[in-house]
C-alpha cells in the first residue's frame, strides 16, 4: 500500500456566476519517507491540490488516501505545514509555541519541554525556548517552525514556499537544515516551489503541473547522485545543472503554449 495516495482528482471553483476549474485528474503516490516536490506556472492549482491532500477541503472528485484513510477523516496533526510565514504565537515564547500541539494532544508538561529542547537542537537553536519570536531573525524563526511542526510528529509534512520570504543565503542554508532534519526523522514532505533549483536539490521526484486547468505535464525522478548529497551539495554537482536546464526548457514551452 503506498502511504499518499491521489486518484483523480478534480477540482473546480465555483462562484455565483463563475466555475474555475483548478485542477484536472490528479493521480500520483507517495511512499514513506519520499520528498516530493510540486513546481509550476502561477495558477497550475499546486496550493489547491496541497491543501486537499490536508483535508481543508474535499475534491471536486477523486480520493485522497493517507494510509489507506481518505484526509478528510484525520485529526488535524497528523499534517504538519510550514508556510512562507512562521505563524508562530507572538505573545508565546518559543518554547510555548513549540510545545503548543502537544498541550493539545495532553501530553506531559515535562515530556513536552524536554521534545522540545531536542528539536530546538536539532534545528540549530539551542537555548532559545525562552525568548519570543520578535527576537529571532526570520531565518531562525522558520527553524522554530520547523520545530513545532515536528513536535506533534506529523505523518506528512506539506511545505507550501517555505522558503521564499528569506534571503538568499538563509534560503540554502534552510533548505539543507530542512532536508537533513526530516531525513533524520524518517518523515515524508510535499514542497510546492516556484524554484527549479530547490525542487531538484530537495526532492525524490519533481512533479511539474501545467495550468488552465491545473494538472500533471511531467515528472521528474531525480537521480540517485543527487539525492545522496544536500541540497547544497547537489547545486553543484554537474547532474544538476543538466536536470535544471530540462525542466526550464518544459516550463518554457509550457510558457509558450500558453501565449501562441
Ligand atoms: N478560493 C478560490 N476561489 C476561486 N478560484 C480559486 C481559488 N483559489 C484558487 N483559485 C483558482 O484556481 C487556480 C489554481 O490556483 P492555485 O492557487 O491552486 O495555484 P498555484 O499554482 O498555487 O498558484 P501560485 O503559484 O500563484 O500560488 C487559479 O486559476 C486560481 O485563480
Amino acid at each position: 500500500m503506498n502511504f499518499l495516495t491521489i486518484n483523480h482528482v478534480d477540482h473546480t471553483y465555483f462562484s455565483k456566476q463563475t466555475a474555475t476549474p483548478a485542477l484536472q485528474n490528479i493521480n500520483l503516490s507517495i511512499e514513506k519517507g519520499e520528498f516530493i516536490s510540486f513546481l509550476g506556472p502561477s495558477g497550475c492549482g499546486k496550493t489547491t491540490l496541497l491543501s486537499i491532500i490536508a483535508g481543508l477541503f474535499p475534491p471536486t472528485a477523486g480520493t485522497v488516501l493517507l494510509e489507506g484513510q481518505p484526509v478528510l477523516s484525520r485529526d488535524e496533526l497528523s499534517i504538519g505545514y510550514m508556510l512562507q510565514q512562521d505563524y508562530l504565537f507572538p505573545w508565546k515564547t518559543i518554547g510555548q509555541n513549540i510545545t503548543l500541539g502537544l498541550k493539545l494532544l495532553k501530553h506531559d508538561k515535562e515530556a513536552s519541554l524536554s521534545t522540545a529542547m531536542k528539536l530546538l537542537q536539532d534545528v540549530g537553536l539551542p537555548g532559545v525556548e525562552h525568548q519570543y519570536p520578535r527576537e529571532l531573525s526570520g531565518g531562525m524563526r522558520q527553524r522554530a517552525a520547523l520545530a513545532r511542526t515536528l513536535a506533534v510528529d506529523p505523518k506528512i509534512l506539506l511545505l507550501d514556499e517555505p522558503f521564499s520570504a528569506l534571503d538568499y543565503q538563509t534560503k540554502l542554508k534552510l533548505e539543507d537544515l530542512v532536508s537533513e532534519t526530516l531525513k533524520a526523522y524518517g518523515k515524508t514532505a510535499v514542497l510546492v516551489t516556484h524554484d527549479i533549483g530547490e525542487s531538484i536539490a530537495m526532492s525524490d521526484r519533481i512533479y511539474l503541473f501545467a495550468a488552465h486547468p491545473g494538472r500533471i505535464h511531467k515528472v521528474f525522478e531525480v537521480p540517485n547522485e543527487l539525492r545522496l548529497l544536500t541540497p547544497f551539495q547537489a547545486r553543484n554537482h554537474p547532474s544538476y545543472s543538466s536536470l535544471f536546464q530540462t525542466i526550464w526548457k518544459e516550463l518554457e514551452s509550457l510558457e509558450h503554449s500558453y501565449t501562441a
